[in-house]
C-alpha cells in the first residue's frame, strides 16, 4: 500500500503555517473527509439500491462533520479486517463501521468518544439446536475477520471450528448453504438478516465494554477534539437520539448517549 507521499500535517507544518489554516484537521483534501466504510454492515453502514452510503453510523458521522464545517463525506466500502490499517496509514481521513473502541486497536489508531454500546450476536437457522455459548461446541461458526466476534469467539469458543469470511455476506452465505451452522455479528445486522433470511438469533452478548466509536490516524488530536465536541452536541441536541430511532426501531436504547436531561430515566 503506497503509504500517503507526504501527511498534510507535516505539510502544513506547525503552527501559524498558513498551510495549518486552510486544513486543521490534517485532511487528506482540505475541505473534505474521505471514509473507510463497510457496504454491508446495514443498518449500521451500508449501500442502498442507488449505491448510496446510509445508515445510522453514516448519518450520524455526516451530522458530526457537518457540524465541524465539512460538508464534503465520501465514503468507500472496505472488508473490515483491512479497515483500521487503511485509516492509520493515511489512505482515509476517518473509519466508520460500528468499529469497537479497544485496547488492542488503540495501539493503531485513534477514536473519538463512544456513540454506540449494543450487543454481539449468533445467528442461526430456526431448526439449529445452538441455544446458548455452551451448544457451539463442535460446531462451525463464521466471524468476519479483523471484528471483535472474531477475538471474542478465538478465547471463549474453544471447542468450536471458526471459520473466516471478509464480511457479513458470504457469511451469511454460508448459514444459509449449511456449510456452518452459525455466524457471529452485530445485533443489528443480524436482525436485517432474520428478516431477510428467516434466521434467529440464538445468542445476544453485551458489548457495553466496547461502545463503536470513530476511528482516525494517531496524533490528530484537534481532529479528535472536533469530533468529539460535534458528536456531544449532535446526542445534547436529540440528533443520535432521532437517529437511533430511525434506524435502530424496538432496540433498547442505552441512555447516556441521550441528552443529559434526559438520562436516568427508566430503559
Ligand atoms: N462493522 C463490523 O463488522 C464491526 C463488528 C464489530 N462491531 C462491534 C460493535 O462496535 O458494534 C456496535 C456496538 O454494538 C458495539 O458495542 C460493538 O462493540 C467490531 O467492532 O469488530
Amino acid at each position: 500500500i503506497a503509504l500517503a507521499a507526504c501527511s498534510p500535517s507535516a505539510s502544513s507544518g506547525g503552527d501559524g503555517d498558513a498551510g495549518a489554516g486552510d486544513n486543521p484537521y490534517g485532511l487528506i483534501t482540505p475541505g473534505e473527509i474521505r471514509v473507510a466504510s463497510l457496504g454491508d454492515a446495514k443498518p449500521y453502514t451500508f449501500t442502498d439500491e442507488s449505491g448510496e452510503f446510509t445508515g445510522f453510523d453514516v448519518e450520524l458521522f455526516t451530522d458530526v462533520a457537518d457540524r465541524i464545517g465539512i460538508d464534503k463525506v465520501v465514503f468507500t466500502g472496505q472488508d473490515f479486517s483491512g479497515l483500521l490499517a487503511a485509516v492509520a496509514n493515511g489512505q482515509y481521513d476517518v473509519g466508520v463501521a460500528a468499529i469497537g473502541i479497544t485496547d488492542e486497536r488503540k495501539q493503531t489508531v485513534d477514536f473519538s468518544d463512544g456513540y454506540l454500546a449494543g450487543y454481539l450476536t449468533v445467528m442461526a437457522s430456526p431448526d439449529s439446536d445452538i441455544t446458548d455459548e455452551d451448544s457451539l461446541a463442535g460446531k462451525r461458526l463464521g466471524v468476519v475477520q479483523g471484528t471483535l466476534q472474531e477475538a471474542y469467539a478465538v478465547k471463549n469458543f474453544t471447542d468450536t471450528e471458526l471459520v473466516r469470511f471478509p464480511d457479513n455476506n458470504t457469511a451469511i452465505a454460508g448459514v444459509n448453504s449449511g456449510s456452518i451452522d452459525a455466524h457471529f455479528l452485530d445485533y443489528e445486522a443480524a436482525k436485517e438478516y432474520a428478516a431477510q433470511f428467516g434466521l434467529e438469533n440464538a445468542i445476544d452478548i453485551p458489548s457495553f465494554d466496547a461502545p463503536a466509536g470513530f476511528a482516525i490516524a494517531k496524533g490528530k488530536d484537534e481532529f479528535k477534539e472536533a469530533l468529539n465536541d460535534a458528536l456531544h452536541d449532535a446526542m445534547e441536541d436529540g440528533t443520535w437520539k432521532e437517529l437511533y430511532e430511525k434506524w435502530f426501531p424496538g432496540s433498547p436504547m442505552p441512555d447516556q448517549y441521550l441528552p443529559s436531561d434526559e438520562q436516568g430515566e427508566g430503559e
